[in-house]
């Protein structure tokens, strides 16, 4: 059963599935592989030298690394212009792009056309196990390096991972340069196993091949591609062992165990196999104060860190925000009231640059929002948590944190792939710091537990434990204490103002009144997009045009609450 080829099938299609693994992990839905492997094979059969004049060995070397940076710059073509696509619309577009390659390889004489091209066979047995075995060992050591743990973030949830200081569009390309290389890789393996390419073994078939095996096999774990491989590539041997002749059989099979995963497994076959999971002592990391990650310089106390002039947000005729002009300094805490739909959600969208203003000027740490993409508006020093609560739900609380680390934490994929202990140091203090900011928020025993496991009060804490976690100088909470308890409320009160006295600014939209007046330096008032008052909290709770606008309409909330009208927690 185990003959030559398919030991060597087992081991191109494990590469092969990596290639469609590549992209999966950082939730891209890619079907370019095949065109990736088509011109690679091509290009590299017909520049590599022959292996009577260079031996086998050094042949294939050559093809290899001709092969794979073919495959990577098909991928940055294809790349640069379709990594704002995403879902079925990238997989469209680059299903087009590598049927375009596969009819532009038939339709060359160089290639032979129909015909296809002969190529010496070098590739044995060993050789493709060898070649398996590195590409997992890549993917094993960039499961956990900050690389791999940013690609995790984009998977789970991309604006959030933006929010962090990932730059999404920039990993997203290296994922599919990547899948490029390893395609390529795979080309040639192909290439100098089969003796003769054709256009038609890079053709669609061949895509969903792969990336059925890639989905079966898992896509959230390093092996799980060379599982997919072995049940794909054995499937036809068993049924031929059996007696059972039926060609429908494999495909159908397939088709079948697709589905089942998709419904029932996501995360595939290697999903199965139990696995050792990372169990982090918390404790002892916090008490060990291992080495701190290389934290940032803040603005000096009373610094101006928020200039807002004339700030405004159209909707269609919506005029979500209208001409506010606001400053905010270093080390305040500064609360965003008003009702609902008046603006607070917009403005501080705008100050953390998700969304673009209109009209008028914010200058945000020094940094002009508007032009500046997300990610770099948290370099500067903003960090937030949303409204609804955007966690890594499947991650547990500590990974969530140590995602939140990025823009702090060393880069450690390369180190880690020839073991350098310093990558092994860097992590330490990733673990560190994300331990501190899990203990700052009292979650130190909840760190291995899942964040979809845990409750509303305590996402809302990890949340902000995440985004303390880049150290942050601005930080921005909407609605923190929506869904907590009046004791629950108080806690987080106390922890506001004991980040404020570390120099944190601190921006929060928050409709518990109470703990607004009882938590603020200074509070902004909007009342349909427009800044009705701003002060401290005396001025503000003395203002007329308040208690007629909001507060007194809250009280009249807290003394007969209605449907609807929740001054404690707002809407979540
Ligand atoms: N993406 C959008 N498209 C169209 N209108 C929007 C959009 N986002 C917000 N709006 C509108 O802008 C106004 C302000 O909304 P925003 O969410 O900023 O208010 P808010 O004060 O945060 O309210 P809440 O307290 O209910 O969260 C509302 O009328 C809302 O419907």
């Amino acid at each position: 059963m185990f003959t030559e080829s398919v030991l060597v099938f087992i081991a191109l299609n494990g590469i092969f599935a990596y290639s469609f693994y590549a992209v999966l992990v950082a939730g891209q839905l890619s079907l370019g592989q095949a065109g990736f492997a088509g011109i690679a094979a091509f290009v590299a059969a017909t520049l590599a030298p022959t292996p009577a004049s260079w031996g086998p060995v050094p042949t294939l070397i050559i093809a290899i690394l001709i092969g794979m940076v073919v495959g990577s710059l098909a991928a940055v073509i294809l790349g640069l212009p379709t990594m704002r696509l995403r879902g079925v619309f990238l997989a469209i577009a680059t299903l087009g792009f590598a049927e375009g390659i596969r009819i532009f390889i038939l339709n060359q004489s160089w290639t032979g056309g129909a015909q296809g091209m002969s190529v010496p066979k070098i590739v044995s047995p060993e050789l493709a196990w060898a070649l398996l075995v590195v590409v997992a060992y890549w993917f094993w050591r960039q499961g956990r390096s900050r690389y791999g743990r940013a690609l995790e973030a984009i998977r789970e949830d991309e604006l959030a991972a933006r929010s962090i200081g990932i730059d999404v569009g920039r990993h997203r390309l290296a994922a599919f340069v990547s899948a490029g290389a390893i395609a390529g890789l795979y080309g040639v393996l192909w290439a100098y196993f089969m003796r003769i390419i054709a256009p038609e073994d890079f053709s669609f078939s061949t895509a969903i091949d792969g990336l059925v095996t890639a989905v079966v096999g898992g896509s959230t774990n390093f092996f799980g591609p060379i599982l997919g491989s072995g049940f794909q590539t054995m499937l036809p041997e068993l049924q031929r062992a059996v007696g059972i002749e039926a060609g429908w059989l494999r495909p159908f099979i397939s088709g079948l165990l697709l589905l089942i995963v998709i419904l029932y497994l996501p995360g595939g076959i290697a999903s199965l196999v139990p696995r050792r999971k990372q169990k982090i002592d918390v404790a002892a990391l916090t008490a060990a104060g291992a080495a701190p990650a290389a934290m940032r310089s803040h603005p000096a106390k009373g610094e101006v860190v928020v200039q807002l002039d004339a700030l405004a947000k159209e909707y269609g005729g919506v005029h979500a925000v209208q001409g506010v002009d606001l400053t905010i300094r270093s080390g305040d805490v500064v609360g965003l009231i008003g009702p609902n739909g008046a603006g607070k959600t917009t403005l501080v969208n705008m100050i953390s640059g998700l969304i673009p203003p209109s009209s008028g000027s914010a200058t945000v740490l020094g940094v002009e929002v508007g032009r500046t993409p997300v990610h770099k508006i948290a370099a500067a020093g903003v960090t937030r948590t949303f409204q609804h609560s955007k966690l890594f739900n499947r991650l547990t609380a500590l990974e969530n944190v140590l995602i939140g680390t990025h823009l702090v934490a060393k880069p450690t994929f390369l180190r880690r792939l020839i073991w350098l202990p310093s990558a092994r140091r860097d992590e330490r203090a990733a673990l560190a710091q994300a331990a501190r900011c899990l203990d700052r928020v009292g979650l130190v025993d909840k760190a291995n537990v899942e964040a979809k496991g845990l409750s509303y009060g305590d996402q809302r804490r990890l949340e902000i434990a995440r985004a303390l976690a880049a150290d942050p100088s601005i930080l921005i909470l909407d609605e923190p204490a929506a869904g907590m308890n009046h004791v629950e409320a108080e806690a987080l009160s106390e922890l506001i103002r004991s980040l404020a006295n570390d120099g944190l600014t601190i921006i929060f939209i928050e409709h518990n009144v109470g703990m607004v007046l009882g938590t603020c330096d200074h509070i902004a008032v909007l009342n349909f997009g427009q800044l009705l008052a701003s002060g401290t909290p005396a001025e503000i709770e003395a203002d007329e045009r308040v208690i007629e606008a909001y507060l007194g309409a809250v009280q009249d909330a807290d003394a007969e609450p209605a449907p609807g009208a929740d001054s404690t927690s707002g809407k979540a």
